[in-house]
């Protein structure tokens, strides 16, 4: 039986990596149809008629298809990819300036960013869900949008029964780049992870001859030897703000050497050196606008204009090849293993077993089936224990609408002082979203 898949937030600027992954890949997937559905009909008519522009010039034999009408993607779908942003960059960017005036973190999915965003896409994620249900409930949603951590807590509390996978290309790109600094191949390596989405840790990587490789990385760190990992990650060499962040990874290894660090602890475990970088006049969303997005939609312009697709490349990638692997495991039944975020359900044994936790699963036809990771330590516990009270507390806000469960939220997440900023923040936060935030009671 072929398959159709679906981009939920199709006109998104990270699709491009996903569609040229699928492209090469229909065959194997069985695909014979692509949808782009998004809200926004002016990027997704522009993704859109590039995307069968390039797919008829390089030979592919998938219908290729853009829509704004929900019902009409979701007939008949089989596997849907869902990458939304309401309320788009421009959103995020107000949030991040919020946040930095007033002295805290504002990262689209860390400190008070993060909130804002949950409470703006929420709604959204399970109104769509919801359709799914009613219109093609046999069908695989394997979700990328942000912030995965809130996002998927609200998910299997809504829809404990949905054929939901949430996923992040975080892990997979640093696993990537720990591969490459051992000159090994990334397959060759099982990792071994807890925690949640942006906030886990690498407790082992075992190598193909059985060496676990984490004692010499941390030897490695501890010498002096290596300052970063930057370098070992080609994806992300021309921006500086990656780079930064992978060095400051290993500055966080180094001190606390038990576990290796997912790189977005940053925001927690050193915030002051987060704000004294950030600018308030130019935020990463600014800086994504400005670069990804006028780049993205320029070229679709000029490929429209030119007639042709022919010299322009839709760009690959760890975000496409992720959750294409994904979706290609539950068609071929691979039970390869990925790191995804699920119920815990005991997998890690002495941690709420209705948390949602990012640990690996092998994936096949029936699903993400979680490792046994066992008891994790009180210092790793105690940060995931009140990061998990605040997600939930934050998905209690939307799915409430309730000001007191939200401020409870606020004042709970770590970057976050005391009542009277977290308050304040809140306040901003909720004026600048009016259209987007459930209302606030
Ligand atoms: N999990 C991960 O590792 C990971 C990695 C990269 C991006 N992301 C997430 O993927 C999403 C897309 O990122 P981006 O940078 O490409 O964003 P983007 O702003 O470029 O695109 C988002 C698209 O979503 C559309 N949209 C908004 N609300 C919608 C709705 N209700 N229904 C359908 N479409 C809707 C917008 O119109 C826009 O075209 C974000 O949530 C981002 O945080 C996740
Ligand atoms: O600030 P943005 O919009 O450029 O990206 C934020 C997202 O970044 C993460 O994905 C990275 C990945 O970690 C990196 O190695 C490389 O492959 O690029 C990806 C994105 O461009 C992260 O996983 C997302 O959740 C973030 O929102
Ligand atoms: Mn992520």
């Amino acid at each position: 039986m072929a398959n159709k898949f679906v981009i939920i937030g199709g006109g998104s600027t990270q699709s491009p990596s996903i569609l040229e992954v699928l492209r090469q890949r229909s065959a194997d997937l069985d695909m014979n149809q692509l949808v782009l559905y998004d809200i926004d009909e002016e990027r997704v008519s522009l993704l859109g008629q590039y995307t069968k522009m390039y797919y008829k010039e390089t030979g592919s034999p998938v219908h290729v298809s853009y829509t704004t009408n929900l019902e009409e993607a979701l007939q008949d779908a089989n596997f849907l990819f869902m990458q939304i942003r309401p309320g788009l960059n421009k959103q995020r960017a107000i949030d991040e300036k919020i946040c930095i005036r007033n002295g805290v973190i504002g990262q689209e999915t860390c400190g008070l960013g993060g909130f804002s965003f949950a409470m703006r896409v929420i709604p959204d994620i399970i109104a769509i869900i919801k359709k799914v249900k009613q219109i093609c409930p046999d069908a695989w949603i394997l979700n990328y949008t942000n912030p995965e951590a809130i996002l998927s807590e609200a998910i299997y509390r809504e829809f404990p029964e949905a054929k939901v996978i949430c996923i992040c290309d975080m892990p997979i790109s640093i696993e990537g780049a720990i591969a490459q600094y051992f000159h090994k191949d990334l397959k060759d390596i099982t990792f071994k992870y807890f925690g949640m989405n942006h906030f886990g840790w690498w407790t082992s990587m075992i190598d193909e001859n059985g060496q676990d490789l984490l004692p010499q990385l941390r030897e490695d760190v501890q010498s002096g030897k290596i300052d970063t990992l930057a370098q070992w990650n080609d994806e992300t060499l021309d921006d500086q703000y990656w780079i930064d962040t992978y060095k400051r990874m290993i500055t966080i290894f180094k001190r606390f050497p038990e576990y290796f660090p997912n790189c977005y602890l940053q925001y927690y475990l050193m915030p002051d050196v987060m704000m004294a970088e950030s600018d308030v006049n130019f935020t990463r969303g600014d800086w994504v606008m400005q670069g990804r997005e006028k780049r993205i939609f320029t070229e679709c312009r000029r490929v429209l204009k030119a007639g042709t697709a022919k010299g322009s490349s839709l760009n690959s990638g760890v975000h496409g090849n992720y959750i294409v692997d994904i979706a290609n495991a539950i068609i071929h039944n691979t039970r390869e293993r990925f790191t995804v975020n699920q119920k815990n359900n005991g997998a890690i044994s002495n941690f709420d077993p209705d948390a949602v936790v990012e640990v690996p699963a092998y994936i096949g036809s029936m699903g993400a089936e979680t490792i046994s990771i066992g008891k994790i330590p009180t210092f790793h516990k105690g940060l995931m224990e009140l990061q998990k009270a605040y997600e939930k507390r934050t998905v209690d806000a939307a799915l409430s609408g309730s000001y007191q469960v939200a401020l409870e939220a606020v004042v709970l997440n770590k970057t976050i002082p005391d009542y009277h900023v977290g308050k304040k923040v809140l306040d901003e936060l909720y004026e600048a979203n009016k259209q987007y935030w459930p209302e606030l009671h």
